[in-house]
């Protein structure tokens, strides 16, 4: 196996993979709140014990939006391009069910550049509940596979997951801060072995390793 230190890359213009790219600064600010509010909601509804009338009021409420918001819907595999500080330019995949930023199901997991990797903070609410009181084991998989996907994007080598192993070491808590950071550890032709962990209080709750296999532009 290569190891190679993190290299320094530019990432791949996902247009180049035949994908529709937004500017960050072109979303509106206004969906960004929508998309707060809903991820709310989603919890609101998962925890609450409002009466039957209020219930259905708020149901038809909601259908209601969703009809009108539902008729003009953007395609789906946009992505979005951030421009960081130093000209550098990242992106991301719009929708993305664990960092999107317009997706109200993502908590989101917003992930930064270090100098090892990519490191982000985050809190879990009620609505990413397994055993009681404790995030569901899937979202751990899914929070790491996430960084790991993007520590090998970040070091300009994206590409899709071929093989996620995953360890869990204590119960990871709802409504607590966790941080998430990976990092890339190696390379072999097209394969690049990339490794996370999630931590509460400094302590391990979750890691992983991961095969991530790059993949061709498009042409
Ligand atoms: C998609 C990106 C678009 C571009 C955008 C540009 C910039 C964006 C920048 C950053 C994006 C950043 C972050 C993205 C973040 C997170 C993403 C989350 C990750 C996911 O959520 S992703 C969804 C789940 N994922 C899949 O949906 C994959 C389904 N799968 C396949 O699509 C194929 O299976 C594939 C492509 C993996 C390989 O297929 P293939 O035909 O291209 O290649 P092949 O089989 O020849 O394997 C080549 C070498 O990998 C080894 N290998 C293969 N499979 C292995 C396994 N399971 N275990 C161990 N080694 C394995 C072989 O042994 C060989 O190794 P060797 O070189 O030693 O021979």
């Amino acid at each position: 196996m290569t190891v190679e230190a993190q290299p320094v890359a530019e990432l791949p213009d996902p247009a180049d993979f035949g994908l529709a790219v937004v500017p960050e600064d072109e979303l509106p600010s206004e969906l960004l709140t929508l998309v707060g509010r809903v991820h709310e909601l989603a919890d609101a509804v998962a925890h609450t014990e409002a009466d039957p009338a209020e219930l259905a009021e708020a149901s038809a409420a909601v259908a209601a939006l969703t009809e009108r918001l539902g008729a003009r819907r953007r395609d789906i595999g946009a992505m979005v391009r951030r421009q960081r500080p130093g000209g550098r330019t990242e992106y991301g995949t719009l929708a993305n069910i664990v960092s999107g930023p317009v997706n109200p199901a993502a908590p989101p997991l917003v992930l930064e550049r270090t100098d090892e990797g990519v490191r982000g903070e985050v809190v879990l609410n009620g609505t990413y509940q397994g055993p009681p009181g404790l995030v569901h084991g899937g979202w751990l998989a899914a929070l790491l596979d996430e960084a790991l996907g993007t520590a090998a994007g970040a070091a300009g080598m994206p590409g899709l997951t071929a093989n996620l192993d995953v360890d869990y070491r204590r119960p990871t808590p709802l409504n607590a801060p966790l941080t998430v950071a990976a990092r890339v550890t190696g390379t072999e032709r097209r394969k690049v072995f990339v490794s996370a962990e999630i931590r509460h209080n400094g302590e391990v709750t979750a890691e992983g390793t991961a095969i991530m296999v790059r993949i061709a532009p498009i042409g």
